[in-house]
This record gives structure tokens, C-alpha cells and sequence, in this order.
């Protein structure tokens, strides 16, 4: 599936991996809806690339992914702007240990809701065209992060919701891809805010630290320029994507059936 001329939806677009998304997407040639709770920073971030790539490839929405009402009004904004969609990064998210139940709404709930609001207007057995959901969840959906259990809750959540949807969608036709991107640490506001929104485990910074450290970190760039062949691959559903520092790889998972 090219990305030229597809139309695409961003949430969390505007700042970090969510605007390297976006900036990624507009590039290929994609039109893209930037949903964010930030309005300062989605709306300018909407000008400047509206700017560079044209007035008519982008639109901002005020959108926060808690809310039923504000996501099934953005939908129809896209629809109606758009005439369909095509690609939905589900990628909002927070970190807050403080917030647990935040935390889970926003980071599960919240990608939980938008995929089924998507899958609405993409299914292909409901008029829709098909196309690709992406949901960000972490490493941290692979592995525990010691310092942000509710964090590693919400985020293996994320990696089960999306294998269950992509088999789901493919045993019952609806033309719509499902895959999970899993990022190790990346220098966002998210990573760079952590040390105020631990919490309780505040006192396992230094273990987090050392796991940083060993590890490394990437750009938000970085990671989304390994994110495009999980769009644009047909044969890539229900997939879990792992990026790290030194690669990438398709994340397996033991079998259950015997
Ligand atoms: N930074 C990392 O190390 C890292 C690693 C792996 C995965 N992730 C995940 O990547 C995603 C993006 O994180 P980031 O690091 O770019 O963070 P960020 O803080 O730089 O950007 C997050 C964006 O999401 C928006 N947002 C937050 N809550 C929202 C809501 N309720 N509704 C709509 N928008 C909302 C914010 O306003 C912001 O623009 C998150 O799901 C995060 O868990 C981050
Ligand atoms: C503290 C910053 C939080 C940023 C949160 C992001 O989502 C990034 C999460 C990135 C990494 C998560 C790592 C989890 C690792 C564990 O599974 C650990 O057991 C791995 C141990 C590896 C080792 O010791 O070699």
C-alpha cells in the first residue's frame, strides 16, 4: 500500500513520535489529521507543515482521546474534510505514576477507543476502503519498566488489543491491518519529564537510569523512518514491532496451541 494520496490520522501529533509520524506521512505524500489535546502545539505545528506541504494536506483537531464525543466528532471532521480514512496512528500517550488511572484511560482505553471508532469508517464490510491501524505502545510492552508499573500495565495492554484485533479483522474480512510499534527509549517530553511523574517508585530512578544508559536512546525520527514498511506492507498484520537503538525486529510469541 503506497502512502501517496492516502488519508491519514495522527493522535498525540503534536509533539514527539507523534509529530515524527506526521512529518513522515505528509513526506510520503499522505494527507493527515493531527489530533491532540495540545492546541497550541497541534495548531502550530499544523501551520508551519500546511505551510511546506500545502493548506489543503493537513488539518488540526482539538481532540482528547478520553473523550467518546470529542473522538466520534473528529472522525466525522475527517470524513467530512477528507472524504475517508485510510491510516490511524493511535500514539497518545503519557507516562504518570502519580495518575494511575490516567494513565491506563489514556494509554489503553483511549487506543481501544479510537481503534474501534476507526475500524467504523475503514471496514471494508461497512463501506469502508480498509487500510492499517498503528497503535504505539513501548518496549515497555514487551518487558517490565521497574520504575512505571501502571505504565507497563497500559502498554501491554496495547500489544494484546492490537495481536487480538489484527486476528480478528483477518478472520472476519474487514480489510483493516492492525500492528503494534514497540520503542525502546526515545528523547521526547515524555522521557524527558520522567523523573517528577514516578511517583511512588521515584526511588527506582536510578534503576531506570541504568537501563537508559545501558540501552541508549533514539529521535523520534529515528524510530518512525523503521515505522514505514508496517504501514505499507500488506503482509504485516497483527504484528508487534520492536525498535532499538542498534535495530529493529518482528517481536515472536510462543504458541499456545500444542
Ligand atoms: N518517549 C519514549 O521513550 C517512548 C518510548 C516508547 C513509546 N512511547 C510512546 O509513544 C507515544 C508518544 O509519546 P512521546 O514520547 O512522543 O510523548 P510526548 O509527550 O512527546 O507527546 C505526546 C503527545 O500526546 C498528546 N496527548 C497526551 N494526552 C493526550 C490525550 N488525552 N489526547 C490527545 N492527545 C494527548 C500530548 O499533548 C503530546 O502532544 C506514547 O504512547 C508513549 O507512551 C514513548
Ligand atoms: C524511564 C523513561 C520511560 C520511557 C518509557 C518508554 O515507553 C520507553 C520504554 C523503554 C524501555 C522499556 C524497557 C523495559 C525493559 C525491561 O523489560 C527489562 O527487563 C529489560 C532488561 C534488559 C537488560 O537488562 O538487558
Amino acid at each position: 500500500m503506497a502512502l501517496v494520496g492516502k488519508i491519514a490520522a495522527v493522535t498525540g501529533a503534536g509533539k514527539g513520535i507523534g509529530q515524527a509520524l506526521t512529518e513522515t506521512l505528509l513526506k510520503n505524500g499522505a494527507k493527515v489529521a493531527l489530533l491532540d489535546v495540545n492546541e497550541a502545539a497541534g495548531k502550530s505545528l499544523a501551520e508551519a507543515l500546511g505551510k511546506q506541504y500545502g493548506q489543503d494536506k493537513v488539518l488540526f483537531i482539538n481532540c482528547n482521546v478520553e473523550s467518546d464525543e470529542q473522538m466520534k466528532a473528529a472522525f466525522q471532521k475527517i470524513i467530512e474534510t477528507f472524504e475517508a480514512i485510510d491510516i490511524f496512528c493511535n500514539n497518545a500517550g503519557i507516562l504518570n505514576e502519580t495518575q494511575w488511572e490516567k494513565t491506563i484511560s489514556i494509554n489503553l482505553m483511549g487506543v481501544i477507543r479510537g481503534a474501534y471508532l476507526a475500524l467504523e469508517h475503514m471496514n471494508k464490510l461497512t463501506g469502508g476502503r480498509g487500510g492499517v491501524i498503528l497503535n504505539t505502545a513501548s518496549m515497555a510492552g514487551l518487558g517490565p519498566l521497574l520504575s512505571c508499573p501502571a505504565y507497563t500495565a497500559s502498554k501491554h495492554g496495547v500489544v494484546g488489543f492490537t495481536r487480538a484485533m489484527g486476528a480478528a479483522s483477518a478472520a472476519s474480512g474487514y480489510g483493516v491491518r492492525f500492528n503494534a510499534l514497540c520503542p525502546g527509549f526515545v528523547q521526547t517530553d515524555l522521557f524527558n519529564n520522567i523523573q517528577g511523574n514516578l511517583g511512588q517508585f521515584s526511588h527506582l530512578r536510578d534503576a531506570a537510569q541504568l537501563l537508559i544508559d545501558k540501552m541508549g536512546t533514539m529521535t523520534a525520527s529515528e524510530v518512525v523512518e523503521c515505522v514505514i514498511e508496517l504501514l505499507t506492507d500488506e503482509t504485516k498484520n497483527g504484528e508487534v514491532f520492536y525498535v532499538y537503538p542498534q535495530g529493529t525486529s518482528y517481536v515472536t510469541f510462543p504458541s499456545m496451541v500444542k
